[in-house]
């Protein structure tokens, strides 16, 4: 699904268990899109000093995650990996009976759709697996979506809108979740490493800081935007701008005595196979 326009605001509660880089990503981007206000979204997290970004907004904080589910119609759980099992103990603690079936959409990395019905069999609630990346911050979103069976058509729909209005969001077996995640979800930080190398490449040939960073980033995104839309092949795009015997080749030569695509392979291995470690813990 890809963002439209047109904005059709939502009437539920969004609810997120852990309030960190992540569910803030998803806040902004839905807020910011009109599609709920700040007033409509709850946050919980054991250190209330840590939720007054979401509190100074006008969001719904808890230390609470029981009275969150509670509260929420459609529940993001967003804590780190390891801590699922003790977010969803302290719900079973204060709310052992749910008054009503729950969405859960988990965007924790690894963790299988197979664990999450282990974990959240208690409360009868439907399921969907998602990864999101923080570009969503600024309406540039690619979120990945796996369903449960658990999920309905309507559950399905209603995630993709909520997260397509962020970018897009594309549903994807959940067997290639975490390769795809890799490079959706981790690849931000690929990138943002290779617009600071090459601003950082620019300063040491005399460019300003700030004019480095400003002119590396539109370049990263004016690239990005060839490689998306012209249907072209990303080597044609390259060849483009080596002129035979010009500047470009040279960098280019630079970038594979460096190793830089099997440096860039070998990040997406390694993230992947860390997901799939981290399935591990309980
Ligand atoms: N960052 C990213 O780009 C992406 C992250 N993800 C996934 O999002 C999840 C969160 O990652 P990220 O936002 O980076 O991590 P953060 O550390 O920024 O956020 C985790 C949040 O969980 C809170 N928390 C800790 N324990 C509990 C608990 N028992 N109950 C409720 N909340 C709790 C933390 O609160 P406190 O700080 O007070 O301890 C913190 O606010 C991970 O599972 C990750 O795999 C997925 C895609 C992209
Ligand atoms: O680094 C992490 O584990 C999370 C998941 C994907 C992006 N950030």
């Amino acid at each position: 699904m890809e963002g439209g326009n047109f904005v059709n605001p939502l009437t539920q509660k969004i609810g997120f268990i852990g309030g960190g880089n992540m569910a803030k990503a998803i806040c902004e981007g839905i807020v910011s899109k009109g599609l709920v206000p700040y007033g409509q979204i709850h946050v919980s997290g054991p250190r209330i000093h840590n939720l007054t970004w979401w509190s100074e907004r006008g969001c719904h904080a808890t230390q609470e995650n029981g009275s969150l589910v509670e509260n929420a119609d459609i529940v993001f759980i967003s804590v780190k990996p390891h801590i699922l099992h003790t977010a969803i103990e302290e719900i079973k603690k204060t709310h052992p009976i749910m008054h009503q079936s729950k969405l859960f959409v988990s965007i924790l990395a690894g963790i299988t759709l197979k664990q999450l019905e282990h974990v959240l069999s208690e409360f009868g609630g439907r399921i969907i697996r998602v990864m999101p990346n923080t570009p969503m911050t600024v309406g540039e979103g690619c979120t990945l979506i796996s369903p449960h069976h658990s999920a309905t058509q309507e559950d399905i729909y209603l995630v993709n809108q909520i997260l397509s209005i962020t970018g897009t969001c594309r549903e994807i077996p959940e067997n290639l979740i975490n390769v795809a995640g890799a490079l959706t979800s981790s690849g931000p930080a690929f990138i943002y490493m290779a617009i600071e190398a090459l601003a950082d490449g620019a300063v040491k040939m005399g460019l300003p800081r700030v004019l480095a960073s400003e002119l590396a980033a539109q370049m990263t995104l004016g690239a990005a935007k060839m490689a998306r839309d012209t249907g072209k092949h990303t080597g044609r795009l390259k060849d483009e701008v080596c002129s035979p015997g010009g500047t470009t080749i040279q960098g280019v030569y630079a970038l594979e005595k460096g190793g830089m695509r099997a440096a860039f392979m070998d990040a997406i291995e390694n993230s992947t196979k860390k997901a799939a470690e981290m399935a591990g813990h309980k």
